[in-house]
């Protein structure tokens, strides 16, 4: 009998939550509403949600080893300190293309801040093609981008032996890997490591776990997809009460909580009668793996 549990742990209808990442210096989740254009952080203990307004989308947010958080917002990487709620520009991109935005991003294990970009969606899913690109923020705040042509620029990760990085652009309904040098921050040779079925939908966040398999949410797919990505296999399905499942990241004190975010963007009346908590937070317990702790930005 499966121990697995899922419970909605945050019941906001957010309209794209995101960037779930485990803040153990607070003990918080944090994570962001893109489309809300907030980034939040959630105590389990006491409940309580704190929440930071920005001027524009924001898709990624990240832990700084300086203290507070790094996040993509619009198409600029910046520093956001919490008790103030000051939100410091660090870097552009894209600035030749004024209907981008960055999307998903996460920190690599030397702390850079990757992160990519997208065209604005006109509804979810549907962009301008090949418009997007993968950028990284290194410790000096100068910025490398890896490669363009990209349609919704999502989840990344880096294999436990720091010389891969894993990579979703959504609407390849891939999950690619490319060979990756810790040293540099260097990408190359990009490949194929699964194509998802159809009834799995669309690719989005992505985060491994200590036995080097990859969690993969599938937006419009109500699951998540865990991917043995040297077989190139589903090795298992955790399915959702809601269709629109955006991110997952572990968490908890020994990284044992999956926490999943999902949106509730583009949801008719019906839609959401029928699937009342999209939008929410969900934790699952019970895996029977566990997450790596997240890296914090070193810049
Ligand atoms: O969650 C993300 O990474 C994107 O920013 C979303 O806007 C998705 O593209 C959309 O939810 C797909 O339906
Ligand atoms: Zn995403």
């Amino acid at each position: 009998m499966s121990s697995i549990k899922i419970e909605c742990v945050i019941t906001e209808r957010y309209r794209i939550g995101e960037s779930p990442v485990w803040d153990e210096r607070e003990g918080m989740l944090v994570y962001v509403d893109i489309a809300g254009q907030k980034v939040c952080r959630w105590n389990p203990n006491s409940n309580e949600i704190q929440s930071v307004s920005l001027e524009e989308t924001v898709s990624a947010v990240a832990l700084r080893k300086s203290g507070d958080y790094v996040v993509a917002t619009g198409t600029t990487f910046a520093a956001l300190n919490w008790k103030d709620k000051s939100v410091t520009p660090l870097a552009r991109v894209d600035e030749d293309k004024p209907n981008n935005r960055f999307n998903d991003g996460k920190v690599d294990p030397a702390g850079r801040f990757f992160a990519g970009t997208m065209a604005k969606e006109i509804r979810p899913a549907v962009v301008e093609r090949n418009q997007g690109s993968l950028f990284t923020l290194y410790k000096d705040h100068s910025v490398v981008k890896h490669f363009d042509m990209v349609d919704i620029s999502n989840g990344l990760d880096w294999s436990l032996d720091q010389k891969a990085m894993f990579y979703i652009d959504s609407l390849s309904y891939k999950v690619d890997a490319l060979d990756y040098d810790v040293k540099t921050g260097k990408t190359s040779n990009r490949r194929q490591v699964y194509k998802l079925q159809q009834d799995e939908g669309l690719p989005d966040g992505m985060c491994i776990d200590t036995e080097g398999k990859l969690w993969v949410t599938c937006n419009n797919g109500g699951r998540v997809i865990r991917i043995d990505p040297q077989a190139g296999t589903v090795i298992q399905t955790v399915k959702l009460p809601v269709d629109k499942v955006t991110s997952c990241g572990f968490g908890g004190k020994d990284y044992s909580e999956l926490y999943v975010t999902s949106a509730s963007d583009g949801m008719d009346e019906a839609w959401k009668a029928r699937q009342p908590q999209a939008g929410g937070i969900f934790k699952i317990t019970g895996l029977g793996v566990k997450g790596i702790p997240p890296t914090a930005f070193a810049g």
